[in-house]
């Protein structure tokens, strides 16, 4: 790990947005190297030590778990673990051609002080209550500007968009009870926007639009919050876009799904997905199994015919249950990424670049592009609990609520909110 970056270095890196875990810079100084790439910086909670993506290192029941991936369980950090869980494990699941290698690069505590200030005011009023810069972490990521190209802004015209697919399918878990039914008919996604919408938290837009690697259309935060382009805005953002790509609306949402479809990209990500066989309803037994602790589920439920469906889980050998968990783990990984994907216009017929293009009827004209995901974080063994909870709370609240348009599960309200875009099933 050659790259320092110190104080004098924080004025060259501006704030490209950020999710839950992470603030991502991109570069606007005058090394050749750095040009094209951003700089993913871990957040900490308010009030907490501990990064939001878990603690410093692996804890021994997560080496437990990934015992099968060395490389993994002999990181000596949670940020090499972290990268190795990328190459080692979901590259291998959703295909190395979609997933750029991250470099890890020092960073003094002078540069994320800087940073921390530095991007203050750009962040969103929520995100900021939530998380801050860690400014006591000592690495950071540089990963190729997914929003560009081939990384050299303004040189040639770029479009990219980004999409945060989430879950694309529907549970069928046996292990999902009856009064939990409802989940094999509506979509996670629509539940959960449900008691999003009444904890307070907007309706999210998973879509962004990036033009030259400037985002025009969408929230920079992970929402549509104050920082989002807002929608008189928005009308400019997308004439911008007509007036350099030629491209109406029509035919640029037509290309992303185009694209999408042709590709085959999202195949191996419902694939991922669909590790989650047994559903939270059943992962959660395996876990308290590897952790070692009683079942809390089990404790909990009076119903003699659940226990013994939930014993066939707790008797299984150990090898079973930490798949169960490993799989579980991995999916989630599959249900949160976004994927990235950059345009650029080509004469039609050229081809040698090495890239894939595809033609646009519509407009007539021919586009390469490149398509890769991002965030393909590992989640924290941990988060199992939380995710049992949340799942419960998600249902329960949705069956009290009104939702006119919730049954029977109607394919054009899944996952993404761009309805063109939707998996293969
Ligand atoms: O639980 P979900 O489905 O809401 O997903 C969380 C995301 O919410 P979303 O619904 O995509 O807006 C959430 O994203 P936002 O904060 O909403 O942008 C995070 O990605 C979170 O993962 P982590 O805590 O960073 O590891 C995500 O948590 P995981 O469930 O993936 O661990
Ligand atoms: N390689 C990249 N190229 C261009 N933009 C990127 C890249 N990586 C991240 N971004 C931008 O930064 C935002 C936040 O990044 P990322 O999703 O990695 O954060 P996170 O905190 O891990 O997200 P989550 O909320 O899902 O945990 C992305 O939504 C995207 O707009
Ligand atoms: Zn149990």
């Amino acid at each position: 790990m050659a790259m320092v970056l110190g104080a004098e270095d924080a004025k060259d890196w501006i704030y490209k947005g950020e999710g839950a875990a992470n603030v991502v810079l991109s570069y606007r100084g005058s090394s050749l190297f750095l040009l094209g790439k951003v700089l993913r910086i871990q957040k900490v909670p308010k009030g907490s030590t501990h990064s939001v993506n878990g603690c410093a290192v692996l804890s021994g029941h997560e080496k437990l778990l990934w015992g099968d991936v060395e490389e993994l369980v002999e990181s000596k950090s949670r940020d090499i673990a972290m990268q190795n869980y990328i190459k080692y494990v979901m590259s291998h699941m959703l295909g190395p051609k979609y997933i750029d290698d991250m470099i890890r690069v020092t960073v003094c505590r002078e540069f994320l002080e800087s940073i921390k200030k530095n991007v203050h005011d750009q962040r969103p009023a929520w995100r900021i209550d939530a998380a801050e810069v860690d400014a006591l972490c000592d690495s950071a990521f540089l990963i190729s500007d997914h929003s560009l190209f081939t990384g050299t802004p303004r040189v040639e015209l770029c479009v990219a968009v980004e999409i945060k697919p989430k879950c694309g399918f529907l549970p069928s878990s046996e292990f999902i009870t009856k009064a939990n039914a409802i989940k094999k008919s509506v979509t996670r996604f629509r539940m959960h926007q449900f008691l999003k919408l009444h904890q307070g938290e907007i309706s999210k837009n998973n879509f962004r639009i990036f033009l030259n690697g400037s985002l025009i259309f969408g929230g920079l935060g992970g929402g549509m919050d104050s920082s989002a382009v807002r929608s008189h805005e928005t009308n400019t953002a997308i004439e911008d876009l007509i007036k350099v790509s030629g491209l109406q609306l029509p035919s640029f949402l037509e290309l992303v799904s185009e694209t999408i479809f042709s590709s085959g990209v999202l195949d191996q990500l419902l694939a991922t997905q669909k590790l989650d066989v047994l559903d939270i309803e059943g992962a959660i037994h395996a876990y308290y199994n590897i952790i070692s602790q009683p079942c809390m589920v089990c404790k909990n439920s009076g119903d003699p015919e659940l226990l013994d469906q939930y014993s066939s889980l707790h008797s299984l050998p150990l090898e079973k249950r930490l798949k169960i968990v490993r799989d579980y783990l991995i999916a989630s990984t599959a249900k949160d990424c976004s994927l990235m994907i950059s345009f650029r216009p080509v004469d039609s017929g050229s081809t040698g670049s090495g890239y894939n293009s595809i033609f646009l009827e519509s407009s007539n004209q021919s586009f390469e592009y490149k398509a890769r995901f991002i965030d393909l974080d590992m989640k924290p063994l941990e988060k199992m609990v939380h995710y049992y909870e949340l799942d419960q709370k998600i249902v329960n609240f949705y069956m009290k609520s009104d939702d006119p348009g919730g049954t029977p599960y109607d394919s054009t309200t899944r996952g993404t909110k761009v309805r063109k875009i939707q998996y293969h099933q």
